[in-house]
């Protein structure tokens, strides 16, 4: 891979006249079998030069990347590029085995059969050294699991499977010890020597990790200070006089450097204000510990070294490939529609039951039935006040079975985000089987529940006591939380952000419940359509007719409006149930398209 010149900037606040410079003319490249580390303080530029390189960045770029002499494809990306993220994306619900095997079924190409692409996996596992904690769950922020170093290997793991021959790295070491951090890129070293080319960011490596570097990319403020072999870098440094004065690891002087930092350093004479006479007001030497003159010294003298005559004129590389949902179509699904169901449907089971039927979720169905127990035990509808708490009751259930699948599913999208992010732009699935295995998913774990609320509590409370009113009841309390869910996938994908997704959900309950006719009987016409959309009140609705319909009609005056609301078959309210059912998911599935992937 062969990168000349490449700038890249951003429009900052003021339009076009503030437009910030990222990168400045870097230029490099780098050979299967080598490992390339890409170097520098914060906010050097290093991630969007990987980005860059790697494909994921393609606006706002003038410069040319190549990769064996030809310009970034998509079947590239797909096939031959690996990128592994900063931030560790897995389920950390899944075992180590199952992450990679879900991973290798999903990717594989179909001429190998599932035994093969089970039996790559468990390769990729022993070449990485996985084999000891391969049954043991990942883990994650919120959940312990394997440590940080086995699972940034899982992540390599899920990016090598394909046997990519470029392999991007972002801050692979970071937050780990220098031992496991040396163990990662002793591994990306032995990648290399395969023949993989491989690009790894790196913040401030020790000496050890440092000596494993084939070539490196020094980066300060977006500008390039030393491009070529790591082990001629110091060399390099002191040939323009910068070299340490006490001992150092040369990571951490080269970082310094790149920080402006001159202190423990020997840098030259003609750092004086002659040589650079425009940045020589000696109030400008040092801005807050940093040392404008040295760097600039290190960047002219760098470009001096790369010299102008090799610096080919900038062509305009952007804008032709958008890495987009659209985009993605037009590539080959490794598996057929029905296998990316089944195995995002198992994959999703496996990570989302231990949410779903956790001992806590039990625990708060089991205590909201006992209080329910508590206050309507033996009630019944024998007079019109007793008929009036009962409707309370239903009222209360079709609320609360909904709201409870609707909160649960506002999480389901903007959860999987940087997942299904990273999976969608290689193409690993279609969108729909993901959208299908997802809901299916979920239907079945939040099913579970209302079944065991609804047994301890049907009988006890003087609801009808036939096997028909029961099962009406669970099958009007089935399409509640079926249109529940989908009206929270929806406002999950529309936002992909838990904060607004849930203060919206919030909002949405609550007008639905105030306008669901309990608490007020005659709802102006005006937020009539807020009742129409609204599940609960169909579902309300729904109980009152299976419970009522046939005893109501006679001299029940004082109920009414239960009397009014629950005569009928009950056609109306499923059919509008299955309107918002078919609706709701649509949306979901509409705004989950619109989902930008990077
Ligand atoms: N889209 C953007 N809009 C505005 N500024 C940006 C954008 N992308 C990058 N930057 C800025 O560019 C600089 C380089 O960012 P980058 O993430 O590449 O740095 P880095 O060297 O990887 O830093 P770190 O080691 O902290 O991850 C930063 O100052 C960052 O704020």
């Amino acid at each position: 891979m062969q990168f000349q010149d490449v700038h890249y900037k951003v429009a900052g606040k003021g339009g076009s006249s503030g437009e910030k410079v990222i990168l400045d003319g870097i230029t490099g490249g780098v050979k299967p079998g080598e490992l390339l580390a890409l170097m520098g303080p914060s906010g050097s530029g290093k991630t969007t030069l990987l980005n860059l390189l790697s494909g994921k960045i393609k606006s706002e770029t003038t410069g040319s990347i190549t990769y064996n002499d030809q310009p970034y494809t998509k079947s590239l990306k797909r096939s031959r590029i690996g990128f592994v993220t900063q931030d560790d994306v897995v389920f950390p619900h899944l075992t180590v085995k199952e992450t990679l095997t879900y991973s290798a079924l999903l990717q594989l190409p179909s001429v190998l059969s599932r035994q093969q692409k089970r039996d790559r996996a468990l390769n990729v596992i022993t070449e990485l050294g996985l084999d000891r904690c391969q049954n043991t769950m990942v883990g994650g922020k919120f959940m312990r699991g394997v440590s940080g170093g086995e699972r940034k290997r899982v992540c390599i793991g899920n990016e090598i499977l394909l046997n990519p021959s470029l392999l991007f790295l972002d801050e692979p070491t970071s937050g780990l010890d220098s031992t496991t951090a040396l163990r990662i890129v002793q591994l990306l070293q032995n990648m290399a020597e395969e023949g993989k080319t491989v690009v790894t960011t790196i913040h401030q490596p020790s000496s050890r990790v440092f000596s494993k570097f084939d070539k490196l990319i020094l980066l300060g403020k977006g500008s390039s200070l030393y491009f070529g072999k790591a082990s001629e870098a110091m060399l390099y440094f002191s040939s323009i006089g910068c070299y340490p004065l006490i001992a150092m690891n040369p990571a951490e002087f080269l970082v310094d450097l790149s920080n402006g930092d001159v202190n423990d350093k020997s840098v030259p004479a003609q750092l004086d204000d002659d040589k650079f006479p425009n940045l020589c007001h000696n109030s400008q030497v040092r801005v807050s510990g940093f040392n404008v003159l040295a760097f600039q010294f290190l960047v002219e003298a760098y470009r001096l070294k790369v010299g102008e005559a090799d610096r080919k004129p900038a062509s305009v590389l952007n804008g032709k490939v958008e890495i987009t949902a659209g985009e993605v179509k037009s590539r080959d699904f490794e598996a057929t529609w029905w296998d990316q169901f089944s195995i995002l449907f198992q994959r999703g089971f496996k990570e989302k039951r231990h949410e779903y039927l956790s001992t806590i979720r039990v625990v708060q169905v089991i205590a909201i039935a006992v209080v329910v127990l508590l206050l309507w035990w033996h009630s019944d509808a024998s007079s019109p006040q007793k008929l009036q708490d009962q409707a309370g009751l239903l009222f209360f259930i079709s609320v609360f079975w909904g709201f409870l699948p609707l909160f649960n599913s506002v999480f389901t999208f903007p959860q999987e985000r940087l997942m299904l992010a990273k999976e969608r732009s290689v193409g690993m699935y279609k969108l729909s089987a993901y959208f299908a295995a997802r809901s299916a998913c979920d239907l079945l774990l939040d099913l579970t529940l209302p079944i065991l609320f609804l047994l301890m509590v049907y009988f006890m409370v003087g609801l009808k006591s036939s096997f028909s009113a029961f099962s009406l009841t669970l099958l009007a309390l089935f399409l509640n939380i079926i249109a529940a869910q989908g009206l929270g996938l929806a406002i999950g994908a529309a936002f992909m952000d838990l904060k607004k997704a849930t203060t919206i959900a919030s909002v949405v309950v609550m007008s639905f419940m105030l306008s669901g006719g309990f608490y007020l009987k005659n709802v102006p016409g005006f937020m009539e359509w807020a009742r129409n959309v609204s599940f609960n009140y169909h579902t309300y609705k729904l109980l009152l007719k299976i419970q009522y319909s046939c005893s109501l009609g006679r001299s029940d005056v004082e109920c009414g409006f239960i009397r009014e609301m629950g005569v009928g078959s009950g056609g109306l309210e499923v059919g509008a149930l299955f309107v918002m059912i078919t609706a709701y998911r649509l949306l979901a599935y509409l705004f989950l398209r619109k989902m930008k992937l990077y």
